[in-house]
């Protein structure tokens, strides 16, 4: 396989470019249903990247014959096919010890999301085997994770702490999520989540308290010494019992002032006002919404500030389902994320789109911004990936399928219609 990031594309159907500049980072409203999508009859287009970044989209004909040339010039022969950007997972908590399958069957049987937590599971429990993990047990999990994800069209994903909920735990769970960062194929945007939950014998305010005075400050020490570049966000699980408004927003605005992007749980099970505070706070992004207020949609619009949606999670606890609809139309920017956790076992981007047109009454082009151009944006990648276009990141994603529409139609046979993935101009997956 390739590692120049020199790759030529050719004999495509559709470019799937969901816009076609550099200075769009993202969509809303009507826009969502706009995307820019290139065809050919005689499947004559071609993708041209150089140095990991798209140089050239357009008819095969049009090519610089220069490149053409390139000795390491890599050529995949898409055969009628489509492409779509890398998808971009805005939302995972990738790294953990053991499963809650026995959850699993007790939520089936009824208990709620926050019973099981109650009676000391969850995240709890998560947050007990990852405590006794091992950094490098950790980073092999995850590994084969991001693999997974990688087949699944995954090139770039938001990734949590947050199962430690002390210093020791939640900083190896960080310099794991760095080692994956470093060594694997997707990108990573690492997020400080200390803040998941109260843990066991401690007080919302006392963990609020260690987060500000210990953990934050500690975080910009490593972070100037230049060891945990992949951190870029701060989150909170913003919810009643757990992290209220007052202690949240102390929380985030510490985030803020460290440096790093607000991007934090609100208004998942009750209507707290999450999304309100986070409109207030500049948040670049806040996740779930399932329960946003009409004044929460309101301020979400006027700040800008993304709604990153979570369809599995919705699915698989039997929550209501935010309201998608009214937000888009409303003007917020929305994106999509997997909430791969023990939770919610799903890291399937394909799948996730799937569940967001039927259950949340996305259109498909909808759902494709969403998981492409609006993620990126959520991650402060808008202007550079999640978009088809010369100059930007060449994330790519070939489908054996002429029109795109299929990587969301069949549901859980997705990995069939992808051919090859495609990150930063390098081959990284390719279906035998
Ligand atoms: N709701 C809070 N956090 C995760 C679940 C984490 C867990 O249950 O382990 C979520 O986004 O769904
Ligand atoms: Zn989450």
């Amino acid at each position: 396989m390739s590692s120049t990031g020199n790759l030529l594309i050719t004999n495509l159907h559709q470019i799937v470019q969901i816009v076609d500049d550099g200075d769009t980072a993202f969509l809303a409203g009507k826009d969502m249903s706009s995307i820019k999508v290139l065809e050919s009859k005689s499947n004559d287009l071609a993708i041209l990247s150089t140095d990991g970044l798209i140089k050239f989209i357009g008819p095969k004909s049009n090519l610089p014959t220069d490149v053409i040339e390139l000795p390491t010039l890599a050529t995949i022969d898409a055969c009628g096919g489509s492409v779509i950007p890398g998808l971009v997972d805005g939302h995972s908590h990738p790294v953990f010890a053991g499963d809650r399958v026995h959850e699993f069957a007790m939520k089936l049987a009824g208990a709620t999301y926050m019973e099981v937590q109650a009676a000391g599971g969850g995240i709890h429990f998560t947050t007990t085997k990852t405590r006794e993990a091992t950094k490098a047990a950790l980073v092999a999990d995850f590994k084969k994770i991001a693999t997974e994800m990688i087949k699944n069209g995954t090139t770039t994903l938001e990734a949590k702490s947050g199962y430690g909920l002390e210093w020791e735990t939640e900083l190896k769970m960080l310099e794991a999520i760095q080692e994956v960062a470093d060594l694997h194929t997707i990108e990573v945007s690492a997020t400080f989540c200390g803040a998941h939950a109260v843990p066991r014998g401690s007080t919302e305010a006392k963990q609020a308290e260690v987060i500000v005075s210990h953990m934050i400050p500690e975080l910009v020490k490593l972070k100037s010494a230049g060891k945990l570049n992949s951190l870029e966000n701060i989150d909170v699980f913003c919810e009643k019992n757990v992290f209220e408004l007052e202690s949240s927003k102390k929380i985030l605005k510490a985030g803020k002032d460290a440096g790093l992007a607000v991007n934090f749980h609100a208004d998942e099970l009750s209507a707290l006002g999450g999304a309100e505070l986070g409109a207030e706070i500049g948040a670049r992004a806040m996740s779930h919404l399932e329960e946003i207020s009409e004044k929460g949609i309101a301020a979400m619009a006027k700040a800008g500030t993304v709604a990153t949606l979570l369809p599995s999670t919705a699915f698989m606890l039997r929550l209501t389902p935010p309201p998608a609809r009214a937000m888009i139309d409303a003007g917020v920017i929305i994106a999509l994320g997997s909430d791969f956790n023990p939770n919610a076992y799903c890291l399937s981007m394909p799948t996730i789109m799937h569940l967001a047109c039927v259950n949340f009454r996305m259109s498909m082009p909808e759902a494709l911004v969403a998981a492409t151009l609006n993620s990126a944006h959520s991650l402060g990648r808008g202007n550079t990936h999640g978009a088809i276009t010369v100059g930007r990141v060449a994330d790519l994603i070939v489908l054996t399928a002429a029109n795109w529409e299929h990587i969301i139609y069949r549901l859980a046979a997705q990995c069939s219609v992808i051919n090859t993935v495609v990150k930063a101009g390098n081959v990284v997956y390719q279906h035998s």
